[in-house]
């Protein structure tokens, strides 16, 4: 290890690793007041603004965030390939600085869809030069990757050079090389990317599967709401930089306050509904068997305010009915606010 391996970078300093606070040795990940600029003057862009947060063993935790949120830079902080200009990392119990090959001793990382996987090698080999490389002795987790083999329905591709074998297989196979090594921590940045749908069902079943046997810590970044809905245990949700939501998957989809709402009536004309425009945020209109039904998008008190716009322009109503919510709305919701587009009834 070398000088400067041996000490930890802390708000944009050089400083011993004794000063750094103690980390919880039992946490998988533990990323504390993590800044990170590019460039410099009025063009400087701030990818990471002090974001912190711990992840539990064992956790499938989801990082989401529209383009440019900053979920790559991060990640790449984690990993030791982007250096930050404030903050900590450490992995079970391991100061990334201070300590890089312990911390990363138990790391394996798919990014961006892929991994450097070897064309010319089979299916097999691939996973056995990984565990290779990884400390493992290939021919004592001989089993574990026929199971794996099994698991990502890639047996019977298992003697094929990768070369021959379609896109989403070799996505499959670039999993399964992370897999196959002995990591307690992987980073998978898009693992579905360019799946077709019962590729990313099966491959998120068996990932789930995966992670309960092994006690696998998985840190999984998507744009596909639906793969971080099914394998997430927790949503750690970025935009412009900053942490604006943390949660588990249940609590974002039943967060008490905001929801979205269905208005049936027999006598809502565009008069109204301009009037509903200018109040809320109404996602939705639709004319139908001689009835208009109208989406309305509300915070916690505007549900009230609703009811009275509807009471005050006389509008008969049918029935109000809430809007089952999913993660995409929830995002949506989160990554709009922070972008100053908020409208949910507030204005
Ligand atoms: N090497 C770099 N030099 C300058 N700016 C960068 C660099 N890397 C990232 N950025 C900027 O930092 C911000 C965050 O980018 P980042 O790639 O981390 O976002 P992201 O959430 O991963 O986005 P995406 O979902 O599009 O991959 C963006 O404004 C980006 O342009």
């Amino acid at each position: 290890m070398t000088a400067s391996e041996r000490r930890g970078v802390r708000n944009g300093e050089w400083s011993d690793p004794s000063e750094t606070r103690a980390v919880d040795p039992e946490s998988a990940v533990v990323v504390d007041g993590v800044r990170k600029r590019f460039g410099s003057g009025p063009e400087a862009v701030t990818a990471v603004d002090d974001v912190s947060f711990a992840i539990e063993r064992g956790s499938v935790v989801g990082l989401l965030g529209p383009n440019g949120a900053g979920k790559t830079t991060l990640i790449k902080c984690i990993l030791g390939m982007v250096l930050p200009d404030e903050g900590a990392v450490s992995i079970h119990g391991h100061d990334v600085s201070a300590e890089p090959r312990r911390a990363y001793a138990h790391v394996d990382a798919m990014l961006e869809g892929a991994r450097n996987d070897y064309w010319r090698l089979t299916v097999r080999e691939n996973l056995r030069y990984f565990a290779t490389i990884s400390g493992v002795d290939p021919d004592s987790v001989t089993a574990r990757h026929d199971r794996l083999l099994d698991q990502l329905d890639l047996a019977d591709k298992a003697d094929e050079p990768v070369r021959k074998l379609s896109r989403g297989m070799k996505q499959k196979v670039s999993l399964a090389s992370v897999l196959a090594t002995e990591s307690d921590v992987v980073f998978l940045d898009e693992p579905t990317l360019g799946l077709d749908v019962e590729s990313s069902l099966t491959l998120r079943r068996e990932l789930r599967r995966i992670v309960e046997a092994r006690d696998l810590t998985v840190v999984l970044s998507s744009h596909d709401m639906d793969v971080i809905e099914d394998v997430c245990d927790r949503v750690i949700i970025m935009s412009e930089g900053r942490v604006v939501a943390d949660d588990t998957v249940s609590n974002l989809l039943h967060r008490s306050g905001t929801g979205t709402y269905r208005v049936t009536s027999p006598d809502l004309d565009r008069e109204v509904i301009d009037a509903l425009e200018a109040r809320f945020d109404v996602t939705d209109v639709e004319r139908r068997d001689g009835r208009t039904h109208v989406e309305v998008r509300v915070d916690s008190d505007g549900f009230y305010r609703l009811v009275d716009t509807l009471r005050e322009n006389r509008v008969t109503i049918d029935g109000v009915t809430s809007v089952a919510r999913d993660l995409e709305s929830v995002f949506v919701e989160l990554t709009d606010r922070t972008n100053g587009t908020e409208r949910g009834g507030s204005r």
